[in-house]
């Protein structure tokens, strides 16, 4: 979420911090309950701004403040980041303007009196001044449309191979496709019915990515097998296409994640990060399938996807990873542009390169939001879901079918940089299969010196 000022109040963003302060806790010009309690001024990482405790303000004066804090464009235009902000029982705002909810690191509303999520402030800080958001509804709904695959290959039955040529050139060109109306309504109803048992916070799950999540999460009981189903014919169509860069980095795929199941409550998100920024857990394609049913752009809530960085350009999401924050010596975040944003509409589909793509989870507003996500994994890009049991085979193999599968598509300089996962491959792989290798003359299996 960013409010900042667009410039059009220049005397009022050039107020130092310690000022507003001053003039907002002295005046009391917003009434009795509107004067913020609180508010530090932090200075910390060539970042100057406070930290405004709005706590026992009532949803109206912290309205009334906003009005004061914000151009009234961005109070026009951004409703639902508005009405999340407004639900936010602090507050930090830059000395140049930009004003965000304060969020403990793992995501949840911070409160002013601690200083343990600074540097999780300072990322998001930094984050939020160097993001560049769509100017309005329209491009938003026009960026939207541009990252979509068109809605009558969605509607037709048997269309794979159709399909799949339009998210491989999405893919492509944005690192992202989005696929409305992915299974069909009888599908999609099905899925969102479904009962997947007790959420707990997500950042207890094994190999959670990143810090500063909000959501609730589980590997259900129940396998939501409709979407599976659909996921690896697409997938399997991807990998068919000729001179496909998708189908060139889907080539070692014969895995994904267990199926997780996701809810952000009003007000929870997950900061902007990357699903597999160190390329240590194996993702390759993040796969979120929504449940949602009439969900509107003012229930907030959106997958806010950034454009990946240009080769040769200075400015780089990529290496904008949680996992990589800013010491406090370290400059800001470069500038980074907002791709889309996607509402979480049930039976959309979002496919994007875990290793490429930036994404934050914005805060739905009053409503609680749901999603499955599955992730395709490839053994170049990490071991970390193999070894934790939190992998299962594609396409209807076997676990040691997979396993070999991928053995024998290895080449040789492959095999050399992923010997973590070889080992891990070579135990899941049937031992019959496996002198069946080496008498074919499997290369990795000599290599490591199996039995
Ligand atoms: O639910 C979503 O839209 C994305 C969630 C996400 O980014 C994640 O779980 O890594
Ligand atoms: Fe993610």
């Amino acid at each position: 979420m960013l409010l900042a000022y667009d410039g059009s109040q220049p005397e009022a963003a050039r107020l130092s911090a310690e000022a507003r302060c001053r003039q907002r806790s002295g005046s009391g010009a917003l009434g009795e309950d509107s004067v913020a309690e609180n508010c530090s001024p932090v200075q910390r990482g060539g970042f100057r701004f406070e930290i405004v405790d709005v706590c026992g303000m009532t949803n109206f004066a912290r309205l009334e403040l906003l009005r004061e804090l914000l151009p009234p464009s961005r109070l026009d235009q951004d409703a639902a980041s508005l009405l999340a902000l407004v639900a936010a029982p602090c507050w930090f705002v830059t000395a140049d303007g930009v004003v965000g909810p304060l969020l403990e690191p793992d995501g949840s509303p911070g409160n002013a009196s601690s200083m343990a999520n600074l540097d999780l402030l300072l990322r998001e800080v930094s984050y939020l001044s160097g993001l560049e958001q769509l100017p309005g509804p329209f491009e938003a709904a026009r960026a939207l449309a541009q990252i979509s695959v068109d809605e009558c290959l969605m509607g037709s039955e048997g269309c794979w191979e159709q399909r799949a040529l339009a998210t491989s050139q999405l893919l492509e060109e944005y690192g992202v496709a989005v696929l409305p109306g992915f299974l069909g309504a009888a599908g999609a109803a099905e899925l969102a019915a479904m009962d997947f048992g007790e959420l707990l916070p997500a950042a207890g799950l094994p190999a959670a990515p990143g810090a500063g999540r909000g959501d609730l999460a589980a590997l259900p009981e129940e396998s939501p097998q409709k979407l599976l189903e659909g996921l690896d014919c697409l997938v399997v169509a991807l990998r068919q296409l000729p001179s496909s860069l998708a189908a060139a980095r889907l080539r070692l795929v014969e895995f994904r994640t267990c199926p997780m199941v996701s809810a952000y409550e009003a007000g929870s998100r997950y900061t902007w990060h990357l699903d597999n920024g160190k390329r240590g857990n194996g993702r390759l394609l993040t796969c979120v399938y929504y449940l949602n049913p009439s969900w509107e752009a003012a229930s907030g809530g959106a997958l806010r996807l950034l454009e990946r960085s240009r080769p040769g350009a200075s400015s780089q999401n990529r290496d904008a990873s949680p996992e990589d924050l800013p010491s406090s010596r370290s400059p800001p975040v470069p500038r980074a542009r907002v791709l889309a944003e996607v509402p979480p509409l049930l039976d959309t589909l979002v496919l994007f390169w875990s290793d490429e793509v930036v994404h934050e989870v914005l805060p739905p507003f009053r409503m609680t939001r749901r999603a499955i996500s599955v992730w395709y994994l490839c053994p170049l890009l990490g071991t970390q879901h193999f070894l934790a049991g939190t992998s299962e085979p594609a396409f209807g193999r076997s676990e040691g079918d997979a396993a070999l599968t991928v053995l024998s598509n290895l080449s040789e300089s492959e095999s050399n940089v992923c010997e973590d996962a070889v080992v891990w491959l070579t135990s899941a792989a049937e031992p019959s299969t496996l002198s069946w290798l080496i008498n074919e003359g499997g290369l990795i299996i000599k290599k490591l010196k199996i039995p």
